[in-house]
């Protein structure tokens, strides 16, 4: 499978430019893990020729702030978390363009216990040379996927992905197992196969992290000045 390597409109004026990843998987595909190893894995290689910042940022960060009503429905899984409607897209759109031409960044926290951003709560990210985008829908807007220099898509099975979900959610994000299957059936399912499986079809596919490793290394060299 080859690699395209894209070059997004960034800033003429920008000094800086940051080589932008998106990640996209579904749900508990394990698209943090790679993105985690890959950051491990660049930090070292990088390391013999000088510090190269890498960061990730995940989607789940820029889910829309949620009325009374829809933080109702949420807590009783009738909220559709898995529609690109849920996200602040132009938000996202923003933050990567500001990441892309080097400016320093805030972004917002998610807390999936409550289905809201913790208020006045941020993470600072300061200019990277290399960041990974990840989330289920990173794929989905043109104006999103088109900022980014290189796309992976993470692929495991659904009965992998369902299991893992299971354990994580009732575990660490306050659901019980039938919620946890209400809104798998519901909701994540079909949004799954509708919205994130069809974009995957140009972006570098598996779910181990070496051969996209050689690509991002790379391509990174060639083009972080
Ligand atoms: N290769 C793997 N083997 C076993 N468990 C894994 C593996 N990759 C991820 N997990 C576990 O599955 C859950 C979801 O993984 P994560 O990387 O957060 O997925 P995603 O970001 O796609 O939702 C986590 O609890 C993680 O520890
Ligand atoms: O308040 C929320 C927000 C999101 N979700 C679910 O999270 C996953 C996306 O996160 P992954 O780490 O990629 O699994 C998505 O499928 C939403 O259904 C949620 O349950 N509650």
């Amino acid at each position: 499978m080859s690699v395209g390597i894209a070059h997004p409109v960034v800033d003429s004026k920008s000094r800086r430019r940051t080589f932008i990843i998106g990640v996209a998987g579904g749900t508990s595909s394990g698209k943090t893990s790679v993105c985690q190893k890959i950051l491990e894995l660049l930090g070292e290689s990088f390391a013999v020729n000088g510090s190269r910042k890498v960061a990730i940022i995940s989607q789940d960060n820029f889910y829309k702030e949620l009325s009374d009503d829809e933080v109702s429905l949420a807590h009783k899984s009738q909220y559709n978390f898995d529609h690109p409607d849920a996200f602040d897209t132009a938000l996202m759109k923003k933050t990567i363009l500001d990441t892309a031409n080097g400016k320093t960044i805030k972004i917002p926290e998610y807390d999936f216990k409550t289905h809201s951003r913790k208020k006045d709560v941020f993470e600072e990210l300061h200019p990277c040379d290399v960041v990974l985008f990840e989330g289920i829908l990173v794929f989905y807007h043109k104006e999103i996927r088109d900022l980014f220099n290189m796309k992976l898509f993470v692929d495991s099975d659904a009965d992998t992905r369902l299991s893992r979900r299971v354990l994580r959610d009732t575990s660490e994000r306050a659901r019980s197992l039938e919620s946890v299957l209400q809104q798998y059936t519901t909701f994540v399912k079909p949004a799954f196969e509708e919205f994130c499986l069809p974009m995957s079809k140009d972006a570098f596919g598996g779910n181990g992290v070496n051969q996209p490793l050689t690509a991002i290394e790379t391509a990174t060299t060639k083009y972080i000045t």
